[in-house]
């Protein structure tokens, strides 16, 4: 039976803070927002490794307003900010989401990763578009505008650890976690903008399903609510799980800053308890990756 080595882990203790805030119609303002929160964020904790930003974090979260706020990568004005806040502050920054232009001229829901040098070392397209249509309550439908990305997104951060990203309904898909953390990812971030129907359901279960499953810490970092301004109503809740699925800490719906330092013991501690990682049995799901089963059924 092979067995897969996922016990990597952190190297050293992770600084983050989550930066939940509420984004508008005007982009200018919103980078502002973004400054604000995270000088306000290194001021309180000067020796903080990582920013976490929200999904659609300069734009309002529309998708008729996404081909309006959209820019190509690198080279547009939100990486060049991102990159410049990261250079400036010697921090890294797991940059939300915003809408990219591709050089295929198709609109993707993109997040990317800067080092504290200001260079980008990730760049995730959302896979899973969010089309969902539940009657009187929820209908939203990403793929009007938007195009799905075709890849798993899992890179070393830095001199921490091997890392998966995903955007918001990403999280729901458990493969992108599962693959992320038997290439080694010791945490999996999700920039994300749950609503007021799906969220209370599901974002903390989704958060901590896929902490269990996998051993990992699980960040997730939404918008603030707006309930004064209408539009899309974030679920926010911004929230840390560990890799036993505790949630360690959580914002509620308002801006907020939340921080939360992860560390190397509890990933490796899980990990030694209950050594799932070892115990897969490749040989039975082999094909877990693919429709065959569903088909014979
Ligand atoms: O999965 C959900 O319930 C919400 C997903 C979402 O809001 C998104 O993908 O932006």
């Amino acid at each position: 039976m092979p067995i897969r080595n996922t016990m990597s882990v952190l190297s050293k203790n992770l600084k983050v803070a989550l930066l939940q805030f509420h984004a508008g119609a005007d982009k200018k303002a919103n980078l502002q927002k973004v400054k604000e929160f995270a000088s306000k964020a290194i001021t309180q904790h000067p020796s903080l490794d990582l920013l976490v930003l929200p999904e659609c974090f300069n734009s309002p979260y529309s998708v008729e307003e996404f081909k309006n706020y959209c820019e190509p990568i690198p080279g547009g004005e939100t990486t060049e900010f991102l990159s410049n806040l990261a250079k400036e502050h010697k921090v890294s920054i797991v940059g939300g989401s915003f809408p990219e232009l591709g050089s295929d001229n198709k609109i993707y829901n993109t997040s990317l990763t800067f080092d504290k040098t200001g260079k980008i070392i990730a760049k995730h397209r959302k896979v899973h578009l969010f089309d969902i249509d539940i009657p009187g309550k929820m209908t939203f439908k990403e793929s009007i505008s938007l195009a799905p990305g075709d890849k798993a997104t899992v890179f070393q951060l830095e001199d921490f650890c091997k890392v998966g990203l995903g955007i918001c309904y990403d999280i729901r898909f458990p493969e992108l976690a599962m693959v992320a953390a038997r290439q080694g990812a010791g945490i999996m971030f999700y920039p994300g903008a749950f609503n007021t129907v799906t969220g209370p359901k599901f974002w903390t279960k989704f958060a901590v399903a896929r902490a269990i499953d996998n051993q990992v810490y699980v960040v997730m970092c939404s918008p603030a609510r707006n309930v004064a301004g209408g539009g899309y109503q974030a679920y926010g809740h911004s929230m840390v799980v560990d890799p036993n699925g505790d949630v360690l800490v959580e914002a509620g719906h308002d801006e907020d800053i939340v921080y939360c330092e992860l560390k190397p013991d509890v990933i490796t501690e899980a990990r030694k308890n209950i050594p799932i990682s070892t115990q897969r049995r490749f040989d039975v799901y082999h094909d877990v990756a693919s429709d065959a089963v569903a088909k014979d059924i």
